[in-house]
């Protein structure tokens, strides 16, 4: 393998233009390697997805120790190459970092995943395990003078020799004497010798420009909400078809400015530039206002008035319009113009508005060119990134405005959330081992962990290392708001428990790391065990949320629900952990934590990409596992699944002495009555206090007669039963997307699932990955389907044919064991960990699920109504869920709080 030193040669060809030479860079893609060659037998066909994937020399690998314990050992005896894990963007003003540190996956050999591979042909829990596949990629920013500080994060965290994970594969690796970074820009350099001196490591310089067309390339590919339009205030995210991506314009607004038309992965020629750029507005900026930063002069324009200082349409037609030619009294006539008639000095006109003319003049002129230049070569999109703009809402609308003014709304500005990344991510692509360009936008998740102090890129203090600096760090963020700049206290503190958070207002910047962006970039997760969902009716047109909290009025309900729902979750939460003071402490720090995301969304909604309820409600269940909460309702769950299976026999007798109609109603009726067990709803958590569960599931039970507001069960009923003499075929395989522990799964759920199966119909519970609520999930499913199928022999048969009772000790009630055949039934995980579904993310195993069924049944509120209530499938789908929320029943049913939604809609 070749050194990471040697990237692969460029192909150089010199074309004319004019009197100009413009090179054409034709980075070819290095050849494939041939498929699964020098796998190990464990890997040998989920790892190895093409030849430009990570490569680790994985033949040979052996699991060390005992397979079944909890962090095995897994042995690279034939690697031999480091694979670096940081690249750097020195920049005269920033330094742009990023690094990359693997998953803590466990390598987890449940029951349910050895059958499943069998019988779907997916290795999914041997996959995970294994290193580099799964990982994160974190974006930090440094000042470039205060460049020792970027250079202790690296020692500290060890990124030049590969990472701290004592567990790591990586400790196999022996420590590389020689290591090598990837680097680019002015500083790599500038600053080669002191890396060399301080950490060892030499600086393989990238060329900047590739870096830049590499990593924009790579972001326009992978992050669903990178590029957005930002106009007269408003920022919306744009959808970027991936087919359709070629040619752009890139502007690079530096010191300088670059514009590079781009045409392919590696293809690009850097059409044209201007030296009126970003050095030009912090230079004059400087001299006429006496600034002493970038971010200042910016601030500073905030305030400014630029018609003191531009001469205006207006004040050369006495402020008139000049309509003739279109320009109105308000234009810009002449940048700088207005003291040529005044007969003032320097000191006679304000700083704010010095910086708004020039920034104005700087942004319309770049604009302006740009928008020349796309044209010269017929291109549609413009995106613009660099320094310049940092995140700074004035400066996007005012290049915006030019791009918009001089194409006559033809041409579209549009800007990058990792603007200020490109370079370093396309100098960490260059490693050609990593092989992140080979991922796919469903492969991607983006996370906002907030328990560091590197929000949004920028670090505050030291780097953070283990769970007790989070909470000192959380606990420190609270008490000082916006001035966390000094190093964290690492004793002790003297707040704990759950008294100190307050409920989160709706003003104030605390979580602003970057006094100008109004952006955030998060830590981006690579699962390249994620696909999209192969039923969805049409994954480009698909918006899992029915929610858009781009409505302010919208953002400011769901943000006051889920804030009043804390106490009662942070209570759950250290209970679940066995109420210890470091529970509590961690209780409180993730209530800070979460409140500060919900005070930063409301300010900026879009500040962490397109936001629905369906990314808030994650966002709470990744907070809470941040602070290592594994499952705060692990007890509910517990008890209301043991009362629930207590009652099921019964249940299933009155079933079986219905007629095949009534059942099938008494049995939609039961899923939509047992929903009701959600506490993540406030009206249902205050029902639990006035009964018991099976109190609240027969009342609930009595309560649900027909008509429901939303009410296809005729339709379904057909579908299932026939009507007169058609008797339809049963379908082959049914995916229940299952929801809430305890009625809802032992009451509800599995019920419907034995008719299906008494019917012939294949079924496959869907369950999530992790907990989030109360919701059960797909670890927990087998116990609890061996539980009901003591008291039901056709669940036990189909579970013995789904291969989840392998093992079990079944004790049957209803009849002794035969040998007839059944149909199986089975259990994958959704790949998620919230109680909401976003199907164009889930795990293999239910892809490899969906590809023979003919029916999705979708229940409860996360799945059904906050997301996918819209979503059309390429096969028959039923969406079940009782409206939990007055608000949300009005609004999406026109209806009340209770009320039910049985949505039948046949494959389209
Ligand atoms: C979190 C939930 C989506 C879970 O509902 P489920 O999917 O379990 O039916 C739901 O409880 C919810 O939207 N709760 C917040 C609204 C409220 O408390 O009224
Ligand atoms: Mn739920």
């Amino acid at each position: 393998m070749a050194a990471p030193s040697e990237g692969p040669d460029p192909e150089i060809i010199t074309i004319k233009e004019g009197s100009e030479k413009n090179v054409v860079y034709n980075l070819k893609e290095e050849g494939e390697k041939p498929e699964g060659s020098k796998m190990a037998p464990i890997a040998a066909n989920s790892i190895h997805r093409s030849g430009s994937r990570p490569q680790l020399d994985l033949s040979g690998a052996a699991i060390q120790g005992n397979f079944e314990e909890k962090d095995p050992t897994i042995l690279l005896p034939n690697q031999s190459d480091d694979i670096s894990h940081l690249a750097l963007d020195i920049g005269g003003s920033l330094i742009k970092l990023i690094y990359f540190s693997r998953h803590e996956d466990r390598l987890i050999d449940d029951k349910r995943k050895r059958s499943l591979q069998e019988r779907l042909g997916v290795s999914n829990g041997i996959r995970r395990s294994f290193p580099i596949l799964g990982g994160r990629l974190h974006f930090v920013k440094f000042e470039t003078p205060k460049i020792n500080e970027c250079l202790d994060f690296i020692a500290s965290k060890q990124l030049h020799t590969g990472g701290l994970d004592s567990h790591s594969w990586r400790s196999m690796i022996p420590a590389n004497d020689n290591a090598i970074i990837k680097a680019t820009g002015g500083g790599a350099y500038k600053f080669a010798d002191l890396f060399k001196e301080r950490l060892g490591v030499s600086i393989d310089k990238e060329d900047e420009m590739d870096c830049l067309v590499a990593g924009a390339n790579f972001l326009l590919k992978a992050i669903r909400h990178e590029a957005f339009t930002h106009l007269e205030g408003q920022k919306e995210f744009v959808q970027i078809d991936h087919n359709d991506l070629f040619p752009y314009l890139l502007v690079n607004i530096g010191s300088g400015v670059s514009m590079i038309k781009v045409d392919g992965e590696g293809k690009f020629q850097r059409v044209s530039g201007t030296n009126v750029g970003g050095g030009t507005y912090w230079g004059l900026g400087r001299l006429l206002t006496k600034c002493q930063s970038f971010d200042e002069l910016l601030e500073l324009s905030q305030r400014g008035d630029n018609r003191k200082i531009d001469m205006l349409v207006g004040d050369i037609y006495g402020g008139m319009d000049y309509a003739k030619i279109g320009l109105s009294a308000s234009t810009i006539a002449s940048s700088f113009g207005k003291p040529v008639a005044e007969n003032k000095e320097l000191e006679d006109y304000r700083p704010e508005d010095i910086s708004l003319s020039l920034l104005r003049m700087i942004s319309y002129n770049i604009g302006q060119i740009s928008y020349l230049n796309a044209l010269r070569f017929g291109i549609k999109r413009i995106f613009f990134g660099g320094f310049f703009i940092r995140g700074h809402a004035y400066t996007m609308d005012t290049i915006s405005f030019a791009v918009r003014f001089w194409s006559k709304g033809q041409a579209k500005a549009m800007f990058l959330r990792h603007e200020g990344f490109l370079g370093a991510l396309g100098a960490f692509m260059s490693y050609e081992k990593h092989g992140l360009d080979d991922l796919m936008v469903h492969q991607l998740v983006e996370r906002f962990p907030m328990g560091a102090p590197y929000i949004g890129g920028k670090i505050h203090g030291p780097p953070l290392g283990d769970l007790n600096e989070k909470i000192s760090w959380m606990e420190k963020f609270v008490q000082k708001g916006t001035e966390i700049i000094a190093p964290v206290p690492m004793a002790p503190p003297g707040t704990t428990g759950l008294g100190g958070f307050e409920v989160p207002s709706s003003k104030g910047d605390t979580l602003r790391s970057d006094a100008s962006a109004a952006l955030n970039v998060g830590v981006l997760h690579l699962v390249p065990t994620l696909d999209v969902f192969p039923l969805l009716g049409d994954p480009k047109m698909y918006e899992p949320n029915t929610i858009d909290l781009f409505d302010h009025g919208e953002l400011e309900y769901w943000f006051t629900v889920l804030s009043e729902h804390l106490p009662d979750l942070v209570d759950k939460a250290v209970a679940s952990e066995g109420g210890t003071d470091d529970a509590k402490r961690r209780g409180d720090a993730f209530a800070r934590a979460f409140s500060a995301h919900l005070r930063r969304l409301m300010e900026e909604p879009a500040a962490y990409g397109k936001l629905g309820l369906a990314n808030l409600l994650e966002l709470r269940e990744e907070c809470l596992r941040e602070f290592q909460f594994v499952d705060a309702y692990r007890s509910i769950k517990q008890r209301e699944n043991e009362a629930s299976l207590a009652v099921l026999p019964d249940l299933l007798m009155e079933l079986d002495s219905m007629s095949e109609e009534t059942r099938l109603l008494a049995l939609i009726e039961g899923v939509l009555a047992a929903n009701i067990f959600d506490w993540g709803s406030r009206a249902c958590v205050d029902l639990y206090h006035k009964g018991t569960i099976i109190e609240i599931y027969r009342m609930s039970r009595k309560k649900m007669q027909r008509p429901w507001r939303a009410n296809d069960f005729d339709i379904f009923k057909e579908r299932i039963l026939g009507s007169g003499d058609k008797n339809p075929s049963p379908h082959k395989r049914a995916l229940l997307f299952v929801d809430n522990s305890g009625a809802d799964i032992v009451l509800g759920m599995l019920p419907l699932a034995r008719e299906l199966l008494r019917r012939g119909t294949e079924v496959v519970l869907v369950a999530n990955s992790l907990p989030a609520l109360n919701d059960v999930t797909a670890m927990e499913l087998p116990d609890i389907v061996a539980e009901a199928a003591k008291h039901c022999d056709v669940l036990r048969k189909a579970a013995e044919a789904g291969g989840l009772l392998v093992d079990a000790m079944i004790n049957v009630q209803d009849g002794s064991k035969d040998d007839s055949h059944s149909v199986p039934l089975m259990v994958v995980e959704n790949g998620c960990g919230s109680p909401c579904i976003d199907l164009r993310q889930v795990s293999s195993e239910l892809a490899a699920a969906a590809k023979d069924a003919d029916l999705v049944i979708l229940e409860g509120m996360g799945r059904a109504l906050h997301t996918n209530f819209d979503a059309h499938f390429k096969c028959d789908a039923l969406k079940l869920a009782m409206v939990k929320n007055q608000r949300l029943a009005e609004k999406l049913i026109k209806g009340n709080i209770y009320d039910c939604v049985c949505r039948y809609e046949p494959a389209s």
